[in-house]
């Protein structure tokens, strides 16, 4: 890499020809893709911001203007022209690059969150604090349209819009995606002033005289918005942001890095909160992305460049069990319709979309609009499953506790990636599902440890129509059928010793690693029986009274330590009079940094020989006669 070699931060693309920043943007394209088809990881966003980023950088004065990414998986190129730009061999690897920003890689880097639409709360705030403490310094957010749909960045724009003097830049980021295209009222607006062909010769004439020098500098931007504005207002009279009090600038060419420097300094100039809108396109400079229906690469495994195959082709997981049984059970319950948040396909809901149109819905990125829409729906007569990723759930605890639960509706909730994901980073883990929903009343939450499970458990969730279910399971490969010994209540005993002293109560997909651990125990020795509950919430009382039988419990979860199943088992424990000693293993309450799955579960001691050697280390313990400790 030649230019981008020569960049150690933001400063140096303020020094650069048109010549010079043109190499740039495409050697800044090769690395992308490079290192994505290497490692994996966002090369549709980021491919869609390389203009994008290159003017942010040169128009701003990055860190003492703070620049905020949403969702922050399009955030490579940020990582690039601040000067890491030959680390991207590590990306998303263990100790390497993030795949999202990182405030321990740079001072660059603000917001580590991956959970999207919260860019322009920080935003708001940051401008605040510029304001109370006397700085004149700029705060640039960029929000994807999907984002966008988030209604957390709508009450953060009603703010905004309120700003007075405040120096915030919002640039919307308009490729009309989210994985598929983006949804909604507020997304068919922007696709109007994107697609609308009255639109399309002011701006060409605009970029025309822009590229020709005709109107040079800022100056020229106001007269040729001035024309393109009155164009805009004859298209679109009553502008959605406008109408919010905010500036509005655009639409811009995204991908026109000149146009898109004129419209931020333009913002950059006006002192106080405006919004750019940029159209760009997922996956540009790369035509096998753009081209790509499913998602545009928004996030691709490994693959070959010249085919853009995957170069691993990963097993059959959760995700295709549950695609496939939804349209069994679909196709039996007319009442039965599927809710997604802007993630049809990385949630297995398409073969049901697909098969039923008229039954799936795409809220956007809302998860809290998905759930108690789903209670509307279980209140007049349907039975919704939401199907999203376990940790987005976490903003909807609110709206499952009190909106569903409280009204005793019947709604499945699908949590796919849940436990330990790993290569997402700390945000990104569904770590803390079974902890915060052992708080709702009446909820019920299951955790099949195989696919037979998961349609068994599947199947029992969506049959309860007076209560929230929940079935939660990993991310990844699903693991071989686990046959049971015997039913136990709603349990299955998958191991047993005569004898046992000591009962392992295992949940989901660690049930496999509990039953090693077992085998390894007893080569010292131990008796073991292992348990799989099936259903966490409410524990069957046959279950708690077995286990106060033992001389040890230990309890195994891919999820949170603190308030999740061991804990809440251990409750069960003692509220049955028992006080056996209780070994809970579990997810430690601590950020996780980014690693493959199994690399951070070892580092937890989630495997077989740590959980054998806690089990020995303890029996051993608690011998009769020993003093127990
Ligand atoms: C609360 C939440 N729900 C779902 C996701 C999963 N997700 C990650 S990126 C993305 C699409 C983002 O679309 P957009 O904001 O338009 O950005 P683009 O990728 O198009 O640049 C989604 C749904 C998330 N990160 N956060
Ligand atoms: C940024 C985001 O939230 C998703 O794109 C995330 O990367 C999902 O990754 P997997 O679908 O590979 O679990
Ligand atoms: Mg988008």
């Amino acid at each position: 890499m030649g230019v981008l070699d020569s960049i150690s931060g933001p400063a140096d693309l303020r020094r650069m020809s048109d010549e010079e920043l043109t190499q740039l943007a495409a050697e800044i394209r090769e690395l992308l893709i490079c290192s994505v088809a290497a490692n994996g990881g966002h090369l549709g966003p980021n491919l869609g911001v390389v203009e994008l980023g290159i003017a942010i950088h040169r128009i701003f004065d990055s860190p003492r203007d703070r620049i905020v990414w949403d969702t922050g998986h399009q955030a490579y190129v940020h990582k690039m022209l601040t000067g890491r730009a030959n680390d991207f061999g590590s990306l998303r690897k263990e100790g390497g690059l993030s795949g999202y920003p990182s405030r321990a890689e740079s001072e660059h880097d603000w917001v580590e969150n991956s959970h999207a639409s919260t860019s322009l709360s920080y935003a708001d705030g940051m401008a605040k604090a510029n304001q109370i403490l006397g700085r004149d310094d700029h705060v640039v957010a960029v929000i994807g349209d999907g984002a966008l749909t988030g209604g957390m960045a709508w009450e953060a724009l009603n703010n905004i819009a309120m700003g007075g003097d405040r120096r915030l830049v919002v640039i919307v980021n308009d490729n009309g995606r989210s994985y598929t295209p983006t949804v909604g009222g507020l997304a068919n607006r922007l696709t109007e002033i994107r697609t609308n062909p009255k639109y399309e010769p002011a701006l060409n004439a605009i970029k025309e005289r822009l590229q020709r020098g005709r109107f040079a500098g800022p100056a020229a931007y106001d007269a040729l918005h001035a024309i393109k504005k009155g164009v805009k207002d004859a298209l679109a009279p009553q502008g959605m942001f406008e109408d919010l009090g905010l500036k509005y600038i655009g639409p811009v060419d995204g991908h026109d890095r000149q146009a898109m420097e004129h419209a931020l300094t333009q913002a950059k100039r006006f002192g106080g909160p405006v919004l750019v809108h940029a159209l760009t396109t997922k996956g540009q400079g790369y035509d096998i992305a753009v081209a790509n229906e499913n998602d545009q690469m928004h996030q691709a495994n490994p693959f070959d460049r010249e085919t853009g195959e995957a170069t691993s082709v990963a097993p059959a997981g959760w995700t295709s069990v549950f695609r496939d049984e939804i349209v069994r059970i679909a196709d039996e319950r007319p009442d039965v319709v599927g809710i997604t948040a802007a993630m049809l396909y990385p949630v297995g809901l398409d073969a049901f979309a697909d098969k039923f149109p008229d039954r799936v819905f795409d809220v956007g990125i809302a998860e809290q609009h998905a759930v108690t829409s789903a209670a509307g729906m279980a209140l007049a007569g349907l039975h919704p499953v939401v199907a999203v990723y376990a940790t987005f759930l976490n903003r909807a605890f609110d709206q499952v506790l009190l909106d569903v639960a409280l009204h005793r509706c019947g709604v499945t909730f699908v949590l796919d990636r849940a436990g330990v994901t790993g290569d997402d980073g700390p945000s990104h883990n569904g770590m803390w599902d079974m902890s915060m929903l052992q708080l709702v009343p009446g909820l019920r939450l299951a955790a099949p440890r195989d696919g037979a499970q998961l349609r068994e458990l599947l199947r029992e969730a969506v049959a309860v129509d007076d209560a929230p279910t929940v079935v939660r399971f990993a991310k990844g490969a699903v693991p071989d059928d686990v046959p049971a010994l015997e039913r136990l209540g709603v349990a299955d005993v998958l191991s047993r010793d005569d004898d046992s002293d000591v009962f392992v109560l295992a949940a989901g997909s660690l049930v496999r690693v509990a039953l090693e651990a077992a085998d390894i125990a007893r080569q010292s020795g131990a008796r073991v029986t292992v348990v799989d509950p099936r259903w966490v919430k409410p524990f069957d009382p046959a279950v708690v009274e077995l286990a106060a039988r033992h001389q040890l419990v230990v309890t195994v979860e891919d999820n949170g330590r603190q308030g999740g199943v061991g804990a809440a088992f251990t409750q069960a424990l003692r509220d049955a009079g028992s006080d056996v000693l209780v070994s809970v293993h579990g997810v430690e309450q601590e950020f996780l940094d980014h690693a493959k799955r199994d690399v951070i579960l070892d580092r937890l001691g989630l495997t077989p020989q740590a959980i054998a050697d806690d089990i020995v280390a303890r029996s051993a313990r608690n011998k009769p006669g020993t003093a127990r400790r």
